[in-house]
């Protein structure tokens, strides 16, 4: 690979005596409506204060400016930390499926053609919305049209429920429309598929950062060994386990589809096997039980079937994850971790394990080693694996203490930080929840900004998207949605902007206190490289600085 250029120092640039740290409020955005905003009602006393003294300016981070289809897919963390690393935007996972599919490249490729060579079952699993960010219903549809149109003759789909980048309880919306589209494929009696197993994707098979493997390990036993609950319909399963434990649809318990008592899709030596996620963090855990030797250290896989495994994507690029994909992913080069590293600059990383590989693997460009030993440090504050609402702090004062720690070692020119709150307790629906954790978070900002005062070094506050601005469903009309007598709870992202806020109090003059408006979040690496005094890559999107 080659090696990037070294950045010249900025001409009048004093050099601060602290460190540059970057803050990821992550799913912190301003949203439109006061009613169910979390971020607004919480008390964030620092948030306030730097918003007020600051320069600060709204910036994009949904649609197009962070490589997504159109201006209506909301931002994600995968999209969103790439943008902030990488300084420019890609081609993101789901416009380079769509193009694929659109080409035909997709069906015309190895990886499909030695698929659906198999003599047994055509396997996809994979997460059945189009909530867009780690798949999309959509190109499940044209794959398994397509295995019919190739002579395939038996497909099972393996569908977990989302109701996290979609409605909270919207699962038939998908299920029921797909269960009538595989009747009409097979009505002509060539071709059989069905839905074989499912559950909710934050209860099975959906794990990341080997944050709880027995999630895997349950998807393992639904989808691989056919084992759990039987039902003869995943509407039938989705009608009943919701009214039992009126869990929402990405905590469902797995199912089973079955008949006269037995699995109807298990996956056996000589099946082919497609995951159809194209985002990476979720989908390498099920794809190393599928990849994996005898060496597989995370539970009891009882029984390995020898099949031919495929990624809609390559989701690990550095190590070649997994063998198989059927599209490839966008080429993320030159990214700000790179650029410090060819100046030497010392750099450190941290957060909670859900989103450890967010501020390291998806910041610098999907890869998951560094680009030097000596000068990248990576620190993960193990998370605990409860329902996130009932531990809203996310750790967010351990990963402060580290932080402070590392401030005041004096070793590191650049930190950044990935706080959880806003996103991971806002993906639960509960409002409460989601402003104790903004709190909390506002808390240790301001423990980090008093550090940065006492060492003269530069906090730089943003977000990689949005999700605690808006925590309640509203209806067309403008008004809250109601269920039972409360708001109907909205657990994904939104498409609101974000914050860009500098704090330099040993401001000298360097730049316009007025930041440059109208942009979105892949102009943060620019100017981050300016707030450390250097000249930013010419093919980086702009800094939002203005330099005197
Ligand atoms: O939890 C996740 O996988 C996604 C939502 O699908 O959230 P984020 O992009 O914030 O990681
Ligand atoms: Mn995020
Ligand atoms: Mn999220």
């Amino acid at each position: 690979m080659k090696q990037v250029e070294t950045l010249k120092k900025l001409a009048n640039w004093k050099k601060r005596s602290g460190p540059v740290v970057f803050v990821v409020m992550d799913g912190v955005a301003y949203g439109k409506r006061k009613e169910g905003d979390a971020v607004a009602n919480a008390v964030m006393e620092t948030f306030a204060e730097l918003s007020s003294t600051c320069p600060l300016v709204k910036l994009k981070a949904h649609g197009e400016a962070v490589g997504l289809p159109s201006d209506e897919d909301m931002g994600n963390s995968e999209v969103g930390h790439n943008a902030f690393g990488a300084g420019r935007i890609f081609a993101q996972g789901a416009k380079l499926v769509n193009k694929s599919l659109q080409e035909g490249s997709m069906f015309s490729g190895n990886t499909w053609q030695e698929a659906i060579k198999t003599q047994g079952v055509l396997h996809f699993i994979g997460l059945l919305s189009d909530g867009g960010v780690h798949s999309n219903i959509k190109h499940l549809e044209a794959m398994v049209k397509q295995a019919k149109i190739d002579g395939v003759k038996v497909v099972r789909i393996h569908a977990l429920l989302d109701g996290r980048d979609v409605p909270a309880t919207s699962a038939l919306e998908y299920f029921e429309p797909f269960e009538a589209l595989l009747a009409e494929l097979n009505a002509d009696g060539t071709f059989d598929a069905k839905i074989a197993s499912g559950g909710g994707r934050m209860y099975i098979t959906m794990d990341r950062y080997n944050a709880d493997w027995p999630m895997v390990e349950r998807g393992w036993h639904t989808h691989v060994l056919g084992e759990g609950r039987q039902f003869s319909s995943s509407v039938e399963a989705i009608k009943t386990l919701r009214a039992e434990t009126s869990a929402l649809d990405q905590d469902l318990p797995p199912f089973v589809i079955a008949k006269d008592g037995k699995a109807i899709g298990t996956v056996q030596d000589g099946d082919s096997v497609i995951l159809f996620n194209y985002r990476g963090d979720r989908a390498l855990e099920i794809t190393s039980a599928f990849e994996s030797g005898n060496d597989f250290p995370h539970f009891d896989r009882i029984r390995v079937p020898k099949v031919f495994y495929a990624g809609m994507m390559e989701y690990d690029g550095d190590l070649h994850v997994p063998k198989h994909y059927l599209v490839t992913p966008p080429a993320i080069d030159r990214t700000l971790a790179e650029f410090l590293c060819a100046l030497k600059l010392k750099q450190y990383s941290i957060s909670e394990t859900q989103k450890f590989g967010h501020i390291t693997y998806f910041f610098n460009g999907n890869k998951s080693g560094k680009f030097d030993e000596n000068l990248e440090t990576y620190v993960e504050i193990k998370g605990d694996n409860v329902p996130f609402e009932q531990r809203p702090a996310m750790k967010c004062a351990e990963i402060t203490d580290a932080v402070l720690e590392a401030i005041n070692s004096k070793e590191y020119d650049f930190i950044k930080i990935n706080y959880p709150n806003g996103d991971m307790v806002g993906h639960t629906g509960s409002y409460q929840a989601a402003v104790a954790s903004l709190e909390a978070m506002d808390l240790n900002i301001g423990r980090l900004k008093k550090a940065i005062e006492a060492v003269g070094g530069i906090l730089v506050v943003s977000a990689d998207h949005g999700n605690a601005d808006e925590m309640y469903e509203f209806k067309k009309d403008g008004t809250v949605a109601m269920e039972n007598g409360k708001p109907k709870a909205k657990t994904s992202h939104s498409l609101n902007p974000v914050p860009f806020i500098i704090f330099d109090p040993t401001y000298q003059g360097e730049y316009d206190l007025k930041l440059k408006e109208g942009l979105g979040i892949s102009h943060v690496a620019a100017t981050l490289i300016n707030l450390l005094g250097y000249e930013a890559p010419s093919d980086y999107d702009t800094s939002i600085i203005t330099l005197k």
